[in-house]
């Protein structure tokens, strides 16, 4: 038998693929879910206990199938920028909501309800097609794939009409950006600024476009859809009873998704969700009856005074969104309301170092910190660079514990307020 190291990688994955599929295939079967289909009734959603074991498939999938692409071949999948035409022309008309589950519909029929040209109907969905979202029954006719179903929810589909409306044109603005702007740590400074020709940052300026508005909400509530970012992981993502009858103020909290979450889970704590004032404004109306009193809104700037007392403050997903100048006056402008022992908890992104992930992971990783630059000029921060910015803020506020959950891309960071 040859010796590891002289058996040719691509054998080496072929092998490896091969085991690892025949568990998972006979996990699947054990526990009664059909193998993985793009039939439209295929389910989209893979069982949590048998991530890594995915996560092991779709890496060395991925590395075998880039080793036999040459190059440009290469190159031109990750450019990819012809794939985001047909996305937008899909989720701009909502065609996936066109097409009825279990049927199908004509290209001459979506011609007719988009007011696009035939010719250019068949073009655009063959091209998607060719990317497995919609499958072509028979000639002509359109019909369901499980992606192109998945898109027929109205959120995701807004979802895609944020990616393809508002993140696609900034996007090929980051380059004009950092030239325009070298070393910008501002969040009107940015190629979303450039994008849309505008002084304002991305909240402020979308703000006043309800259309736009809702896309990106959508898009935020899409991101729940992300392995590792659902909020029913918050509950295990933190040991949330240890902190006994505790008061937590959710800065920045949106409209008390988490918040809701959490008390529903831990009869001990009471939450204060706390964001701008057009966010919080009639989130009373979500909040279920019998958690009432136990989930309360607060209109709070993030970089006013903090002006509550409580046992802990929890920042999920916020620092990503500023530089680290105006991260430091987020952190420092809590201090007037720390008592001795009161946690911050910020749940965020921890960049992973290159190969401690699944590389697929780390890429969505990589791709998202990239998006951040360009919305905010924020960024996913290594720990290190975690380490850093508590220090910069003030040197009371000391790393107690990060906590990776397993299979889950956010950390939670542990902070105790200390005297020093
Ligand atoms: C990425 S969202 C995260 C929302 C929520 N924490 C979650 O995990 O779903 C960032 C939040 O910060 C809030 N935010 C941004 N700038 C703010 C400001 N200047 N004052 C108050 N809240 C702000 C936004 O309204 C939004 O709810």
């Amino acid at each position: 038998m040859a010796s590891p190291s002289s058996t040719p990688r691509i054998v080496e994955l072929a092998a490896q693929i091969s085991s690892s599929v025949t568990e998972l295939q006979e996990r699947l079967s054990a526990q009664g879910i059909p193998s993985p289909s793009f039939a439209e009734d295929s389910p989209p959603d893979f069982p949590a206990d048998l991530e890594s074991l995915r996560d092991s498939v779709i890496d060395a999938t991925a590395e075998l199938n880039e080793l036999l692409l040459d190059p440009l071949q290469l190159l031109y999948r990750f450019a990819a920028i012809p794939n985001m035409v047909g996305i937008d022309a899909i989720s701009r008309y909502n065609i996936a909501g066109m097409v009825p589950h279990g049927g199908q519909i004509s290209f001459a029929e979506i011609s007719e309800r988009t007011g696009m040209d035939k010719g250019l109907v068949r073009r655009l969905m063959r091209h998607a097609m060719s990317m497995r979202i919609f499958r072509e029954p028979e000639p002509e006719m359109v019909a369901h794939t499980k992606i192109s179903k998945y898109l027929s929810i109205p959120y995701i589909n807004a979802w895609a009409s944020f990616e393809g409306r508002d993140t696609w044109p900034a996007a090929t603005r980051v380059m004009d950006a950092v030239e325009k702007w070298p070393g910008s740590e501002e969040p009107n400074q940015t190629a979303f600024s450039l994008a849309n020709n505008t002084d304002k940052p991305v909240f402020e300026f979308i703000g006043a476009y309800p259309e736009r508005m809702m896309r990106f909400g959508a898009g935020m509530k899409a991101v729940d859809h992300v392995p590792g970012h659902a909020p029913e992981l918050i509950s295990k993502d933190y040991d949330w009873a240890s902190l006994g009858n505790a008061s937590i103020v959710n800065v920045g909290g949106g409209r008390g998704q988490i918040a809701i979450e959490l008390a529903q889970n831990f009869e001990n704590v009471k939450l204060t969700v706390q964001d701008a004032a057009m966010m919080v404004e009639g989130a009373e109306s979500d909040v279920p009856n019998q958690l009432k009193g136990r989930v309360e809104f607060m209109k709070h700037e993030l970089f006013d005074t903090q002006t509550l007392e409580a046992d802990a403050y929890f920042f999920r997903m916020v620092f990503r969104n500023w530089c680290d100048k105006y991260a430091i006056q987020i952190l420092k402008a809590q201090i007037p309301a720390l008592r001795p022992g009161a946690k911050i908890l910020i749940q965020d992104a921890c960049m992973p170092e290159h190969d401690s992930v699944p590389l697929w992971r780390e890429r969505v990783q990589r791709s998202v910190d990239l998006m951040l630059k360009c919305y905010t000029n924020g960024r996913t921060r290594y720990l290190d660079e975690w380490k850093a910015l508590l220090a910069a803020a003030d040197e009371r506020f000391k790393l107690h514990q990060v906590f990776l959950p397993e299979n889950s891309l956010l950390s939670i960071l542990e902070i105790h307020w200390v005297q020093v």
